[in-house]
């Protein structure tokens, strides 16, 4: 099932976090709902946070309740949420917003979803995180398919990244997608970001010239060391201008990323997932095997 469109259509810092810190949280078991208001008084020292849960099963059902929650909050607030998407197995641990109580009562209809970095192949193509997310997730649940921001598939790299970045454009102007009062970038409500191995979010690898991209809203990459090799991704600037971001790594594929990223691994070199911040609150969610190492 295709959802959304091609776009052409359309004309700080938190500080480091130390191992064990008390913002360490483990939080086995949760069933705690999420208070968004401590957050929305911490705006001018934008908090980080980090909560491992006890198996990816339990990390799937806490991040669809921060998820929802997130979502109540926005569309109370501005009768709209804009979530931006990552690929990989992210979609996976999103599965159980699809299920109830969530296929239920999540007002879908006022979602806009974007994705936060796409790889040049057709919609179709296994690659595709757009045909990721429809298919581990869009599709079933009743998002307007206009409000489903798909990257252009018939441009080049270059055309897709200018394509997406007008879209946007023209979203913020129309008051869709908010705009940073500090950073001038556009505010995204949430973004939810995997991280590889290497410790790359988005098509944002470590040692690329793109982690250093300070004026772009979208940019391209025709050398990613990750296949395929031609992606768009939005830029460091605009990820860092969110309201909310979750950063989410399970199993332990990554466990050495995240010990360098969080904990006391004494490595110098910055990965990309540690320039990660946000405006409002970055919470890293973990399960207990991708955390083993801190
Ligand atoms: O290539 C990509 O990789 C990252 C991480 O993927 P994962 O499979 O290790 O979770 C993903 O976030 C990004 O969207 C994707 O294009």
């Amino acid at each position: 099932m295709m959802l959304g469109r091609n776009v052409s259509f359309l004309p700080k810092p938190p500080t480091n976090l130390p191992s064990n810190s008390t913002l360490l949280q483990y939080l086995l078991g949760r069933t705690r709902k999420r208070d968004f208001r401590m957050a929305e008084t911490a705006h001018a020292t934008a908090k980080r946070m980090v909560e491992v849960l006890g198996s990816e099963e339990e990390l799937a059902a806490a991040l669809a309740e921060y998820v929802a929650d997130l979502s109540d909050k926005f569309v109370r607030e501005r009768g709209l949420f804009t979530v931006v998407l990552s690929g990989g197995y992210l979609i996976d641990l999103l599965r159980k917003l699809a299920e109830p109580p969530y296929a239920e009562s999540v007002e879908w209809s006022k979602w806009h979803v974007f994705w936060l970095d796409e790889r040049v192949v057709p919609k179709t193509h296994p690659d595709s995180n757009y045909k990721l997310a429809c298919d581990g997730l869009l599709s079933k649940v009743p998002i307007a398919p206009e409000n489903v921001y798909a990257i252009n598939d018939t441009l080049s790299a270059e055309g897709a990244a200018d394509d997406y970045e007008a879209c946007i454009r023209y979203l913020v102007q129309s008051g869709v997608v908010a705009s940073s009062a500090a950073s001038k970038f556009p505010k995204f409500d949430l973004m939810l970001l995997g991280m590889g191995p290497d410790g790359h979010v988005a098509s944002l690898f470590p040692g690329h010239p793109l982690l250093d991209e300070k004026e772009r809203w979208v940019t391209f990459i025709k050398d990613s060391p990750k296949p395929p090799p031609q992606r768009i991704t939005l830029t460091f600037p605009v990820i860092n201008s969110s309201e909310y971001i979750a950063l989410v790594v399970a199993g332990t594929g990554e466990v050495d990323a995240v010990h360098t990223a969080l904990g006391n691994s004494g490595d110098a070199k910055k990965l990309p997932a540690q320039m990660v911040s946000s405006e409002g609150e970055l919470t890293w969610f973990l399960d207990k095997a991708a955390a083993s190492k801190l």
